[in-house]
């Protein structure tokens, strides 16, 4: 045991803020680059991107017309349905948003969902994908005429939603690669797949694009110059037939979009239906270019459905087998213009102008019913025995329901009419077997497999960390934060006096310290709840497993963490003047200690605000979450409100729950413990002792009295040869725990490893709870 004199002389602190400030600066420098001359940037440090677009390619993209061989399609699936419906029941009174829904699609079909606004398109597709988990859902789905379940769905189809999530900080290629590399075979070679998103790219005319980032708002609010509205939404579907699966859904692919892209998009999925896929897409006012390229056609209006079939049958039977109308092309434009307006009972409509038109719901549920009755005489009596029709109260239509999840075998025969749906057409097409993308038949097999669950960790980790290293106020910022706070906080106890004298002060540095890695995580509050976003929007499309997702960030972000921690801990301990280890501490170093223990306490305090993020639906709750688990976490640390002031003394047991109280704890006895303190100058007078000798020796009536008291004050002077103050009373003093430092450890070790099997579980949970 050695007697700690004067401060620390350890100017470990200098290196570290200019580490700190360095690391910070290049990631800094990289995203102001990024945001700057994006394109440039990403060239010098990918050759992969550096690659310009061929005059083929550009061709391609100058008629964005798909390649020949990419789009064949390797299996043909038909789906139909039957009474499909859907219904709220948590309003007053019960709301049924669709009602009666049947239809059929098949391969080489391309199929529009056409209605008004709130009609129920959405809500249909999304029961088509299987993805809708909100309402109560009734009817029947038929794959290829037998069962239809998630597994098939997952496999077989790719759902291209409304709204594109993608991440900011990622060029168009970065993306496209990175999804490849989750959506296509393992197997498949470097040129192959570059060749498959090239032409993908080209097709959706974003080849000169590639290298431009996506742009948009970061988490954190700092926004990105990048891509367009349309161009997002360009890769969005890009990204989505990458894989070339069997059935699209696409919900308003065209919303957003010039005419132009527009058109190329519907080319493109026009092309891949003729090459075998089924396509089914809610449109919004096609044009004519555009509604000509559609070959059936479902027209929903209230949730009830108006036409079900080929898009040439639809005109004929509203105005000759319903006798709305007439239709005027010159007047009325595109066909599927006067059919909403037809069917949109939301506005006045002059008679002169529209003719007859529906004008009430009235006139809407009796065209269903019309309908349906056509339909079912046209379709077989199987589905006939199930048809309510469209006037059905949602209770009712419920009582019978089957669940569109999971349809048996004998339910699936019970109605089925194998006559319904032969895909000829695409069955004619030559070389199916032979030619599909250039690929082999194990390639599909080993696509429709999905990539193995190290594939998926290596694909997110890299992608994880370009979004963390690009954002300027990820790892750039943090680190400067917190390299901020240690230099404010080592400022503030910068030492002065005796190590006896700065006791008190030292220990308050520990406090500060403590709570700062308490307080400083809910700056990564806003990442949290970003990545969940993206995180969900991945996960409805099955793209990855939930763990790969999972040990991917954690493996890219721990890095990150120790270092924002690190960068803090050291500035303290050097400026504020800790003590330097090597001597007959517990275990290695007391700066060891410290650091170990520092950052284990951050990482737990980080982790609860990631469990908050994926515990909540929203950003303000998942503060609540946390900040009740900080304030609990504070007040049990027995640093703030010490534990002898507390009236309930059973309070004192709870400490046990508080990391706060470990860490600051282990700070504490790597501090002082084993080590002693001269007090032959006397136990300084601001910041006295003298009122623990009592308790340490409480036998002693002597140390009452005056004399002995001055002698405190002043031992040297009363002749005592020395005067050493243990360092196991300071910590005693400070209420630390009795528990060695290695349990410390391990008590905050076992503290995180709950945390994160905690917001694994949340994870796993927000996915199956998806409402939608
Ligand atoms: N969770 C919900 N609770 C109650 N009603 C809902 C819910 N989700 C959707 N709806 C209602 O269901 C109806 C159909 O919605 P849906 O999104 O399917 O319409 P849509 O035809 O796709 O509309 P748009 O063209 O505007 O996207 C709407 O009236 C909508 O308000």
């Amino acid at each position: 045991m050695q007697t700690e004199e004067g401060t620390s002389s350890l100017q470990l602190w200098i290196p570290v803020i200019l580490c700190a400030h360095f690391f910070s600066f290049s990631f800094l420098l990289h995203s102001w680059n990024l945001s700057r001359q994006g394109n440039a940037f990403l060239r010098l440090f990918s050759k992969k991107t550096s690659r310009k677009p061929s005059t083929e390619q550009l061709h391609q993209q100058s008629t964005m017309a798909p390649a020949k061989g990419l789009l064949r399609s390797r299996q043909l699936v038909s789906l139909r349905w039957f009474d499909l419906g859907c219904c709220y029941d948590s309003s007053n009174p019960h709301k049924v948003v669709l009602k009666g829904c049947y239809g059929k699609v098949c391969p080489g079909d391309m199929m529009a969902l056409l209605g008004p606004s709130g009609s129920g398109k959405t809500t249909l597709l999304d029961m088509l994908a299987l993805r809708k988990s909100l309402g109560k859902l009734s009817g029947k789905i038929l794959m290829n005429e037998g069962p239809y379940d998630r597994a098939s769905c997952q496999r077989l189809t790719a759902y291209i939603p409304q709204e594109e999530v993608l991440p900011p900080v990622m060029s168009c290629i970065e993306v496209m690669e990175s999804w490849s590399h989750l959506v296509l075979p393992e197997s498949m070679n470097k040129v192959e797949r570059r060749r498959l998103v090239d032409q993908v790219l080209a097709a959706l005319g974003l080849l000169p694009k590639k290298d431009v980032l996506v742009g948009g708002e970061l988490p954190g609010g700092l926004v990105l110059k990048g891509l367009s509205g349309g161009e997002k939404k360009r890769l969005s579907v890009a990204a989505g037939l990458l894989r070339q699966p069997a059935v699209i859904f696409l919900d308003e692919p065209t919303t957003g979009l010039d005419s132009h892209s527009s058109l190329g998009i519907i080319k493109y999925l026009s092309a891949m239906a003729a090459a075998g896929h089924t396509i089914v897409a809610s449109i919004h006012q096609p044009r004519a270019l555009i509604w000509s390229h559609f070959s059936q056609v479902v027209v929903l209006s209230q949730g009830c459905m108006l036409y079900s079939g080929p898009r040439s049958r639809l005109v004929p039977w509203l105005t000759e087998g319903l006798g709305y109308g007439p239709y005027n092309p010159i007047k009325h434009g595109v066909e599927a213009d006067w059919v909403l307006d037809l069917v949109n009972i939301g506005f006045n409509k002059p008679k002169r102008y529209y003719g007859n038109s529906m004008h009430n719901e009235h006139h809407v549920e009796e065209a269903a019913h019309l309908f349906l009755s056509k339909y079912l005489s046209e379709h077989g009596h199987g589905a006939q025995d199930e048809a309510p029709g469209c006037t059905l109260s949602c209770s009712t239509t419920l009582q019978n329901s089957v669940s569109v999840h999971g349809v048996s075998q004998a339910a699936a025969g019970a109605v089925m009419n194998p006559a319904s749906c032969t895909p000829q057409r695409v069955l004619a097409l030559p070389g199916r077997k032979s030619d599909i993308c250039r690929m082999t038949e194990d390639h599909f097999r080993l696509t429709e497999r999905g990539v193995s669950w190290w594939t998926q960790v290596a694909t997110l980790s890299r992608r994880e960390l370009l979004l963390t290293t690009r954002n300027p106020t990820d790892v750039a910022g943090r680190t400067l934060l917190f390299s901020w706070v240690g230099i404010l906080v080592g400022a503030v106890f910068y030492p002065r006096g005796t190590a006896l004298s700065r006791l008190r002060s030292v220990g308050n540095a520990m406090t500060v310290e403590t709570i700062a890695f308490n307080l400083l995580p809910y700056v990564y509050m806003s990442l949290y709840t970003s990545e969940k976003r993206f995180f969900i929007a991945d996960a409805a499309s099955g793209l990855y497993k939930i763990s790969a997702f999972y040990v991917a960030k954690l493996l890219v972000r721990l890095p990150f963490a120790v270092i924002n921690s690190l960068s803090m801990t050291l500035t303290v301990y050097g400026m504020a003047g800790l003590r330097i280890g090597g001597r007959n501490v517990e275990w290695g170093p007391a700066i060891a200690e410290h650091a170990v223990i520092s950052t284990l306490g951050y990482l737990v305090a980080s982790q609860v605000i990631q469990l908050s993020a994926y515990l909540t639906t929203n950003q303000d709750a998942a503060f609540m979450v946390a900040i009740a688990w900080t304030a609990v976490n504070l007040l049990l640390s027995d640093t703030i409100l010490r534990f002898f002031y507390f009236t309930m003394t059973w309070f004192e047991k709870l400490k046990y729950l508080s990391a706060m109280w470990y860490t600051y704890s282990g700070l504490v006895r790597a501090q002082y413990l084993h080590s002693q303190y001269n007090c032959s100058s006397g136990l300084a007078s601001n910041y006295t002792f003298t009122h623990l000798l009592p308790k340490l020796l409480p036998n002693m009536q002597s140390l009452q009295n005056p004399s002995v008291q001055r002698q405190l004050v002043n031992p040297a002077g009363n002749a005592m040869s020395s005067c050493l103050l243990d360092g196991g009373s300071v910590v005693e003093y400070f209420g630390a725990s009795t528990l060695s430092s290695q349990h410390i450890c391990i008590c905050l070790l076992v503290y995180l490893i709950i945390l994160h099997l905690a917001s694994y579980a949340a994870l796993h949970a927000s996915v199956k709870t998806l409402r939608r």
